[in-house]
């Protein structure tokens, strides 16, 4: 049977910095099996809804319900187990550590301390970190040093990483930052299939990229949701017209 309650409901969310109400009455829902971008001008708030989701940020109102759980209280690792995954803007791989170990590391963190105790999971996790690399045309530079990969390819590493866990909804904050055209047409390819398996909310700056991947957008303004609908509808929407040409 299909669920019909959302897989992620964001309700009327506030957010602020001292005096700054960086979010402001925002709510959206996100389904199962729905890729779903975040986009708007800079400062419009993009980070920190995805941040409050992954429980970097905690909301100063309104509610998270994650699974049909209220997880607006739940501290990040929580979240994770729960089957919330993050990559932030910035590439956080282990440039000493080889690519494989870089994954090993990723699924470590969801295991009992007492596995790791008896050191019983490299061997048993290689077939899923194999797979989380092959799935992002890693597998071949597995023993390489994570730093030699290009910059591209350290995006993805970390997106392997993110997903090795299986998680139920990615977050990804600009994942084809500083990529060339070729590595971000590229990202959009590699992550279509994982839409099989785990619903995905992404903040981008590149619409064209986000168009091609995404079924529903949220344009955010000001803090604020400017409108919300399916690609096509925000395309055609005056609003994100006026937006986006007087102030990206
Ligand atoms: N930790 C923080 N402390 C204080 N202010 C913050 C913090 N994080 C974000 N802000 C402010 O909150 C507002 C929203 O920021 P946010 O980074 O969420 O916007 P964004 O839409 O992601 O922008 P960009 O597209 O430039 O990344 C901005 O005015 C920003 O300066």
């Amino acid at each position: 049977m299909v669920d019909s309650v959302p897989l992620l409901e964001v309700s009327a969310l506030g957010k602020m910095f001292g005096a700054l109400r960086a979010l402001d009455d925002v709510s959206i829902a996100v389904n199962r099996g729905t890729f779903h971008g975040l986009i708007g001008p800079n400062g419009s708030g993009k980070s920190t809804l995805l941040k409050a989701i992954a429980g970097a940020h905690f909301p100063t109102t309104g509610t998270i319900r994650f699974h049909r759980k209220d997880i607006t209280n739940w501290a990040p690792y929580q979240r994770a187990r729960a089957g919330l995954s993050l990559k932030f803007q910035i590439t956080a791989v282990l440039r000493e550590l080889s690519v494989y170990d870089n994954v090993l590391l990723a699924l470590q963190s969801h295991e009992s301390p007492w596995s790791l105790v008896l050191s019983r999971t490299r061997r048993r996790l290689d077939s899923q970190i194999m797979q989380a690399l092959d799935r992002f045309r890693l597998a071949d530079r597995a023993d390489e040093l994570a730093g030699k990969l290009s910059h591209g390819e350290q995006q993805w590493l970390e997106i392997a990483m993110a997903l090795a866990p299986g998680p139920k909804l990615l977050l990804l904050d600009e994942p084809t930052g500083g990529m060339s055209p070729e590595e971000r047409r590229m990202t959009g390819e590699l992550l279509l299939p994982v839409k099989a398996e785990c619903s995905l909310v992404i903040v981008e700056h590149d619409l064209d990229f986000i168009k091609n991947i995404c079924d529903h957008l949220t344009v955010l303004d000001q803090g604020r949701v400017l409108c919300d609908g399916t690609v096509r509808e925000i395309e055609e929407s005056p609003e994100i017209q006026r937006v986006y040409t007087s102030r990206v």
